[in-house]
């Protein structure tokens, strides 16, 4: 089905390429329609997506329940600052504290991952009083300067120099390396637990359980960085629950809200307790806004209706041993947890992602080297067998 001719595509590309920044690097396809794990382009071509938009659309595309959810709040009140109640933010607030790992029962609602990130580094310094910030090798935690600054990628980070003082960056899956950083002038240390855009590597349970202990003990407040490993993606709700982790700080983003842009950061007891965030700490003028609150409530029900995170689990474990069991001299090594997963090549990633494009099947990176699959939660099994068919192809 043609839903535009490729003469309007090339337009709109054109179009698109007068007025865009340039920072993004865009594949030739102007995506037009989502159903599901299914983007349609201009010309009415269909690919599987295991992009997800970046891991944003775990509850998959044009889901009417979030269309049905939009509607009605938009027909009632779409922004309301924090600075008033509102009446669906109430209600997602009460959700996420029964949803998040145990003792998260606060929240600072924001607009995207970096943001919940920044967030966290202000509320970390304002508890503790300290200043320096711990951060892995291989870690992304955004653009924005302070989340930036703990970013690993030099390439990202440096053109932009100087950051925040005070950030520190360890070997991930170290615990040796963490007790010699942290001192008394950290405030927190942030990981992700499956490290996503830096390459789809899982932390130790050895490595989450002495991080955390050695955090207590010291006074420093333990980040997690759950923008894309919440909601279901690693197999679970949150990939605290593989660890059995309490965080001090959560940070949430992506699929939060089903698409709809959203960000929040869940504040442990050692935050609210402290009695140091007062009135003013932070702020945000879309933060906590009725619009992306009643999304948001769609996709929890969404996720809980249908099991989405068991169905990661299951789905992301065949992938994982189908994966692994490929023959292929050029992979070195596949790796994940639920349906985020990472296959490491012994060459650029690049050409093979246009491949698998070609082929309709949208991937993405995570390094130079490693293919990235982050396909909606809802992705049918006969749309997994053909991406993992597809792979085969292109990767013997
Ligand atoms: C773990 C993590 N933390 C924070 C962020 C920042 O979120 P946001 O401000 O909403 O973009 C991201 C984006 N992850 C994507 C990076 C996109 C980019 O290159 O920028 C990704 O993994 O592709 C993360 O993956």
């Amino acid at each position: 089905m043609t839903i535009i001719d490729t003469t309007q595509a090339e337009t709109s590309m054109q179009q698109e390429n007068r007025y865009t920044s340039g920072v993004y690097g865009k594949r030739p396809v102007t995506i037009v329609r989502g159903e599901g794990a299914t983007l349609w382009d201009a010309e009415g071509r269909a690919y599987i997506d295991c992009a997800a938009g970046h891991g944003v659309a775990n509850i998959g595309h044009g889901r009417p329940e979030i269309a049905a959810a939009l509607s009605a709040q938009a027909q009632r009140l779409v922004t309301c600052p924090e600075i008033f109640y509102n009446d669906t933010r109430a209600r997602l607030l009460e959700r996420l504290s029964q949803v998040t790992p145990a003792g998260i029962e606060h929240f600072f609602l924001c607009n995207s991952g970096t943001e919940a990130v920044e967030g966290a580094f202000k509320f970390a310094r304002l508890v503790t009083g300290r200043t320096q910030i711990i951060a892995t090798l291989r870690g992304f935690h955004g653009r924005s300067m302070g989340a930036l600054s703990a970013t690993w990628e030099p390439h990202y980070r440096e053109p932009f120099a100087p950051l925040l003082p005070d950030v520190t960056h360890i070997r991930y899956n170290n615990l040796e390396a963490a007790e010699t950083a942290i001192s008394e002038q950290t405030a927190a240390v942030i990981i992700e637990l499956v490290q996503g855009e830096g390459g789809v590597h899982s932390a130790t349970p050895e490595y989450v359980a002495g991080l955390a202990r050695l955090c207590h003990e010291r006074g420093v407040l333990l980040i997690v960085d759950e923008v894309q490993t919440g909601f279901g993606r690693t197999g679970r709700l949150f990939a605290c629950e593989h660890y059995d982790l309490q965080p001090d700080i959560l940070c949430m983003a992506k699929s939060l809200a089903g698409g709809v842009p959203m960000g929040a950061i869940g504040l442990g007891p050692r935050v609210m307790e402290s009695g140091r965030v007062g009135r003013g700490a932070h702020g945000s003028t879309f933060g906590g806004n009725p619009l992306a609150c009643a999304a948001a409530l769609a996709t929890l029900d969404i996720l809980e209706r249908e099991s989405l995170p068991t169905s990661a689990a299951r789905l992301g474990a065949y992938a994982l041993g189908r994966l692994r069991g490929m023959r292929s001299p050029l992979v070195r090594e596949v790796r994940g947890l639920g349906l985020l997963i990472g296959i490491e090549l012994k060459r650029r990633a690049q050409p093979y992602l246009e491949q698998l494009c070609e082929r309709g099947i949208l991937a993405l990176p995570a390094g130079p080297n490693v293919i990235r699959l982050l396909p909606p939660l809802v992705i049918s099994e006969h749309q997994l067998e053909q991406v993992l068919d597809t792979l085969e192809e292109v990767l013997e």
